[in-house]
């Protein structure tokens, strides 16, 4: 092939598909105008439209109908709004960069090649015959990503289809112009993903579709067992993946899942706001995400002041050796594991005879219903009904015996004051409410004596009202004294941690370790929170979720099938060690699971990665993806003043470079505060980030290890790499996932001897100053 030729004819047909892209564009422009004003003009017309009588049922019938119709009419106008407006978001990304890929395919027993040209989105010629392009996810993608030229084959619904490969090809187009054209082996296009790895981290991570690994694609296209669980070196696409798989199921169940049918949780909240540009990016909407922490939040309300994740790692990082850390490590695992979900399941077996414990039902200081009284209702109850069955039939009893209290109340002496104290504004507000209440009715309203007890009515109700919502929500059950009792019986835990966690409940207080098994027990006894509509879940960083916390997820998510990605070297928190993670293949015995593996790591120089895979075992494995730079640097210096002027040296150092992104990772948040200070008196600008940042910028970022899980940097500066501070075993992970961060820089900092962990690598793949 003449390369020029070849060129510019390619640069011709981007030309003529750009030319429909923007007949398109124009086509649509026009109808979005028109869509949009007709929403606008239903909207302002709403009650125009309706006929609203409530004179007889069947004007009430009547007008429900036609409001329903109405809204029935605004709503398909709306969705067909958004739906014309995501096409137009689409084309006018299409119009500067078409598409990425092309193969060139001739089934068996064909006659004809097809070149097949790979973009973010399909597109048909402007008569809506041919493909011009099809979407990455279609069925015939995959031979992209899956094929090296030669014999190819790939599945349809109707069945495999084989033929051959004449060409691969990979574009770069950028405001419609080619940049670059490659036509690629096996792998795709290692120059392409030389110039996307090559570039300046970003703050908002981006879809990697052009580029694509084979192995990759394995995991965005599986479809077969319900428990997908993926371990992958730091590095190697497991959140890209895991991304692109979202808008791969969006498009081949199109029909059927929707986004709000999936959910995943990641590791932080500034995680969150990192991925959240990748799908809209594809043209997908952003899946409901979350992080454990937020959701344990949302569950315990404010019923228990409890511990954070990352404050259980601050005490287990930062407290001295002593007895109590022990026992305190010693429940932290424990409460981790099987054994122990084992125990809280006989538990609440035994809470169907005996043990529950409930709260009075008081009104204005007097009981209504008494615990004992709650006690012995339930406990008489049929013991073959469940006790979430039990629990509701409490529920509708302690309703009945509040309405009969309410009933008695109103006459009290209370009620008259409250009344004589009303407001006008809310004496209006009650006398309209009655008022329409009484419509209708044969008695007048202007009785003083019937108005007396229809407000001594509605104050009693108002007061009365919140201790009802209470009981519709179980809360006349004391979860708090419920789960210290399961403290009094017998569990796999060590007398001195059974005493340690049950003088922390009766202080107020949940440990971290505590909250799973806490909402596990609650969930046991009330049986609710299930997410049934959610189809599949997501749990990114897997690797720090016990077999606990695993057991609790299957449970909220019952109908779900689960994509589980991680990596076992980055386990940082104290639950994981000698425990299976979500990575354990024993996990999973009574599932049905695939297992996969990424070995290649794309994130950082090859320098980097050869540095911090001697820190971990089995990393001889990992695969560097070949991108030069330079050697990693440890600088050692003697005392306080020189590292503080040495540190800030190679902040000046890498700002020259023109790095986006540069960050200080400490072992923890005090460190970051002790970093953070040390910089900003000498007018260095930084930024601080601790667990409450939603969101990172641009420039010089202190922040402690575990905020920056899943999340890149150009260059990394590793605050304290001494053995001091890097030595235990839990150290070595933490040590680990902060190196991995780094894209093209990482030089790790120490005042005294370096962590043991640097100096088990071969002194040739760093440099020593
Ligand atoms: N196929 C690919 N094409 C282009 N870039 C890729 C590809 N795979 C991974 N990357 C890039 O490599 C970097 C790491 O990817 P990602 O964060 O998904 O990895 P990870 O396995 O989740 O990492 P970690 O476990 O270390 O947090 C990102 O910048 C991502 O864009």
């Amino acid at each position: 092939m003449s390369p020029k030729n070849e060129w510019e004819r390619e640069q011709e047909r981007v030309d003529g598909v750009i030319e429909d892209i923007e007949q398109k564009i124009e086509g649509i422009e026009d109808r979005a105008g028109d869509v949009k004003e007709e929403v606008i003009g239903l909207r302002e017309t709403f009650w125009e439209d309706v006929t609203v009588n409530i004179d007889e049922p069947d004007d009430i019938m009547e007008t429900y109908n036609s409001l329903r119709q109405q809204a029935e009419l605004l709503g398909e106008r709306e969705r067909s709004h958004k739906h014309v407006y995501d096409q137009l978001k689409t084309l006018r990304r299409m119009k500067h960069s078409p598409y990425f890929g092309r193969v060139d395919f001739t089934e068996d027993n064909g006659h004809e090649t097809d070149q097949v040209y790979i973009g973010i989105s399909s597109l048909m010629d402007r008569n809506d015959e041919n493909f011009l392009v099809y979407d990455w996810r279609a069925p015939i993608s995959s031979l992209y990503y899956d094929y090296s030229p030669g014999p190819a084959e790939y599945e349809t619904p109707e069945g495999t289809i084989e033929g051959n490969m004449d060409v691969k090809r990979q574009y770069i187009i950028r405001q419609g112009q080619i940049k670059g054209m490659f036509d690629t082996g096996i792998t795709i296009g290692d120059e392409l993903l030389q110039e996307v790895l090559g570039g300046h981290a970003n703050t908002q991570m981006k879809s990697i579709v052009a580029t694509i690994q084979k192995e990759q694609n394995q995991i965005i296209r599986y479809d077969e067992r319900p428990y997908l669980v993926v371990q992958g070196v730091a590095g190697s696409g497991k959140t890209s993946a895991a991304l692109q798989r979202v808008a791969y199921l969006l498009y081949q169940y199109r029909t059927k899942i929707t986004a709000d049918q999936m959910m995943l949780f990641s590791p932080n909240p500034m995680f969150n706001s990192y991925v959240a540009n990748v799908l809209p990016e594809l043209g997908e909407e952003n899946i409901e995400q979350t992080t454990f922490q937020e959701y344990m939040a949302y569950r315990l309300e404010s019923r228990l002041h409890f511990e954070d994740a990352y404050d259980q790692l601050e005490y287990l990082l930062t407290a001295d050796q002593t007895d109590a850390y022990k026992t305190r490590l010693e429940s932290v695992q424990y409460k981790a594991t099987l054994q122990f979900k084992h125990d809280v399941d006989e538990y609440a077996e035994s809470l169907s005879k005996d043990g529950l414990v409930f709260k009075n039902i008081k009104f204005r200081g007097s009981t209504i219903v008494s615990k004992k009284n709650i006690y012995d209702y339930f406990y008489n109850l049929d013991p073959f009904i469940s006790m979430p069955n039990k629990l509701e039939m409490v529920n509708e009893w302690l309703i009945q015996q509040v309405e009969a209290y309410e009933k008695k109340e109103r006459s009290k002496e209370w009620v008259d004051e409250e009344i004589e104290l009303l407001g006008k504004e809310e004496l209006l507000k009650i006398h309209q409410k009655l008022q329409a209440g009484y419509r209708g009715n044969s008695e007048t309203f202007d009785d003083a004596v019937l108005e007396r007890r229809l407000l001594s009515k509605a104050i009693v109700k108002k007061y009365t009202k919140p201790i009802k919502r209470k009981i519709e929500e179980l809360k006349f059950l004391n979860m708090k004294a419920i789960y210290t009792a399961l403290f009094h019986s017998e569990t796999g835990l060590s007398e001195k941690a059974t005493k340690v966690t049950r003088e922390n409940i009766e202080s107020g207080n949940l440990f971290y370790e505590d909250v799973t098994p806490f909402l596990y027990l609650e969930d046991l006894i009330k049986g609710t929170h299930v997410y049934n509509h959610i189809r599949y879940l997501f749990i990114d960083e897997a690797q720090d979720y016990s077999p606990f916390q695993f057991a609790f997820l299957k449970k909220l998510f019952p109908y779900s099938r689960m994509t589980i990605l991680g990596d076992y070297n980055q386990a940082i928190y104290a639950h994981t060690l000698h425990a299976p993670s979500l990575l354990s293949e024993d996990l999973y015995k009574e599932e049905r699971a695939e297992y996969m593996t990424l070995l290649r790591s794309y994130r950082s120089t090859r320098q980097i990665i050869e540095f911090t895979k001697g820190m971990i075992p089995g990393g001889e494995a990992i695969e560097p993806f070949n991108r030069e730079g330079s050697l990693p640097s440890v600088i050692r210096t003697d005392d306080q003043n020189v590292h503080q002027a040495t540190l800030i040296k190679e902040l000046y150092r890498l700002g020259e470079k023109k790095y986006d992104t540069i960050a200080i990772i400490c072992k923890t948040a005090e460190e970051s505060r002790e970093a953070y200070e040390l910089l900003t008196s000498c007018d260095i600008p930084v930024r601080l980030m601790d667990k409450d940042t939603y969101t990172f910028t641009k420039g010089i970022l202190v922040i402690p290890v575990y905020l920056a899980k899943g999340i890149e940097f150009d260059a990394v500066v590793l605050y304290n790499a001494s053995d001091k501070n890097y030595q235990h075993q839990l150290d070595r992970k933490l040590f680990y996932t902060a190196c991995t961060r780094a894209m093209h820089e990482l030089t790790l900092m120490t005042m005294e001897e370096p962590s043991r962990f640097i100096q088990e690598i071969s002194s040739d793949s760093y440099t020593y100053k």
